[in-house]
């Protein structure tokens, strides 16, 4: 019996991948970090019976209406935005991601970026490394506290909650705001449950962690950098789109808001001559939330894993409904 096609769109790493080949005739794009090409991954998912997509993949219909026998496209993130999911459920085609085992790392780099934003950690570094430090100064390089103040978080899912856990230790008051509340969460994290405008108010650092949705498109604006406190931090570890990038350089320049930590952005990667990488208070890193080498390898095998049930007939673990 000919053996089910597997395509990935990146290469990754032989020794996670080899398991399966006794069962699967596996390709994969020959690069790591290039994007595989659109022609390639229409002419793949023509013969593919499951795919391991990228977030930088575009699963649109016009690329689903080739996947003749496509079953399954297992997507390396929790964050599903890249796919039509609409256009893939009418096809049949299930849809999974990695919920769950990216959580805590994801955690621990946003909470690290707002430390990084608060406390200039960069700009220190790049201090010393461009051979400025002089001696010990009493306001050299002086940043934000972060201990006993308020963070507000928009998007109190998984990943927000772990933030949450996080700010607790630093004794911080903790806002969040979701389209529905959530009393675990509120008793379990001391949490509050404010509106977008109230946690804008009153947060001294403003977490994005809300999915890209028609609904978060854009909500970070003019407006809402107006009307968060000058000496706020906004950080966003979700998705580049929810932003309104030449309303948060304005807002940056015009001093709205004191700064902001970015892992990611609307056009990615970003052009290394973007305004907003002119500004000394802005935190940039290329999309790095969840890449630890434990993490990467956890959503791997979770992608394996999800292939693996749907194409032996059973639900997989974490489909994307
Ligand atoms: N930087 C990186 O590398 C990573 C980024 N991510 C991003 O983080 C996102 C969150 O992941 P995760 O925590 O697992 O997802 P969850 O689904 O667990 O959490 C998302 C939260 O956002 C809330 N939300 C949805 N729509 C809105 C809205 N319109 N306004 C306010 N809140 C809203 C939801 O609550 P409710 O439904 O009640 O509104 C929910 O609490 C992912 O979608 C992805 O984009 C994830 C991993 C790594
Ligand atoms: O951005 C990363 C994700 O897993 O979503």
């Amino acid at each position: 019996m000919k053996k089910p096609y597997i395509f990935i769109t990146r290469t990754l790493p032989e020794e996670i991948i080899a398991p399966f080949r006794a069962n699967w005739d596996i390709q994969m794009w020959d690069s790591e970090e290039k994007p595989v090409d659109r022609t390639i991954l229409i002419q793949e998912t023509a013969k593919a019976d499951a795919l391991i997509t990228m977030l930088s993949d575009r699963i649109d219909e016009q690329l689903l209406e080739q996947g003749a026998q496509l079953k399954v496209i297992a997507n390396l993130a929790v964050g599903f935005d890249n796919i039509d999911v609409k256009a893939a459920q009418k096809k049949g085609i299930i849809v999974t991601n990695t919920p769950d085992v990216l959580t805590e790392t994801t955690a621990d780099l946003t909470f690290g970026l707002l430390m990084a934003t608060a406390r200039r950690f960069i700009e220190a570094s790049d201090h010393i490394r461009n051979g400025n430090w002089e001696n010990w100064a009493p306001l050299l390089l002086a940043g934000l506290d972060i201990h006993h103040k308020t963070i507000g978080i928009v998007g109190m899912g998984r990943i927000g909650r772990a933030v949450a856990h996080r700010a607790q230790g630093f004794h911080m008051n903790v806002l969040y705001h979701n389209r529905s509340r959530d009393t675990e969460a509120e008793s379990a994290l001391g949490a509050t449950y404010v509106s977008f405008e109230e946690l804008l108010q009153q947060s001294d650092f403003v977490v994005c962690l809300a999915p890209f949705t028609e609904e978060t498109a854009g909500m970070f604006n003019a407006k809402a950098f107006q009307t968060m406190k000058s000496s706020a931090m906004f950080i966003n570890a979700s998705r580049g789109a929810n932003v309104v990038e030449e309303d948060l350089y304005e807002a940056l320049v015009a001093g709205d808001i004191a700064g902001a930590g970015l892992d990611v952005f609307t056009k990615e990667p970003i052009a290394n001559d973007h305004p907003l990488l002119t500004l000394k208070q802005v935190v940039a890193l290329p999309h790095i939330g969840s890449a630890s080498v434990e993490t990467r390898q956890a959503m791997m095998h979770l992608c394996l894993e999800n292939i693996n049930l749907v194409l032996s007939g059973q639900q997989p673990k974490t489909e994307v409904k």
